[in-house]
């Protein structure tokens, strides 16, 4: 497989000061000439010294559209909220709540439908948990294989988390891939560990998410690691 592009950071704050510049400057040339910028961010623990960065940018966060790549059905505000960790960092941008329908079924198809109407996104930034998952998309979840079918119709649909709270909304992969830039941010011992064996192809780590996503986008991802 073409592989993707691994920057190993010495630390936290120097892999989200790195990764703020390159997304600035992806957002910038979309706003340039007037247009709007589409962005996807990760929700979790990983993307908060990033979006600490973010916030500090001047841009024209009116014309910047953001979602997560995934969310947990709870409450928009609920502190396990990926949309509320955006809104309390970047309340300035303009925030898509994938809570668009009154069941999660509802809300997952309203919202990719929002979502392909974005396409193709300036840049999206995933995460990964140490079990291999990404956005919202774990391994043996029911439907996941059709979520990261390759030539899948960008959609959203509902996932299930081995963790509370267990369902979840998120992008596929064909939609998470229809960016013109596409980053994977990873932190820590466990998940380098996790990443260099899915970057060497080892056959247990052939039926995970972040495998799928390394193998379809190939030298067009870009991962961020820290300790
Ligand atoms: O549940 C989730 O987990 C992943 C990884 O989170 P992290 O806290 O280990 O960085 C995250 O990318 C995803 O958006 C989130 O919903």
């Amino acid at each position: 497989m073409n592989s993707p592009s691994l920057y190993l950071h010495p630390d936290r704050d120097t892999c989200a000061a790195e990764l703020a510049q390159v997304l600035v400057g992806r957002l910038r040339a979309d706003l340039q000439d007037g247009g709007r910028a589409r962005l996807l961010l990760a929700g979790g623990q990983s993307p908060v010294p990033l979006l600490g960065r973010l916030a500090g940018e001047a841009l024209d966060w009116s014309r910047v559209e953001l979602s997560p790549t995934d969310e947990r059905w709870v409450a928009a505000d609920d502190v396990a909220s990926n949309l509320q960790l955006l809104r309390t960092a970047l309340p300035q941008a303009q925030l898509l709540d994938p809570r668009l329908g009154a069941t999660p079924e509802e809300a997952a198809q309203a919202w990719g439908e929002r979502l392909a109407g974005w396409l193709p996104l300036t840049a999206v930034l995933l995460g990964m948990g140490e079990d291999g998952h990404i956005a919202s998309l774990f391994p043996g979840m029911p439907g996941i294989a059709s979520a990261l079918t390759e030539d899948a119709s960008p959609a959203a649909l509902v996932g299930v988390a081995p963790v509370a709270p267990q369902v979840r909304l998120s992008a596929n992969l064909a939609l998470l891939r229809r960016s013109g830039w596409l980053g994977l941010l990873v932190f820590g011992g466990a998940k380098r560990e996790l990443l260099e064996a899915v970057l060497a192809d080892r056959p247990d780590t052939r039926q995970l998410p972040v495998h799928a996503l390394v193998r379809q986008a190939g030298s067009r991802l870009q991962v961020h690691w820290a300790p």
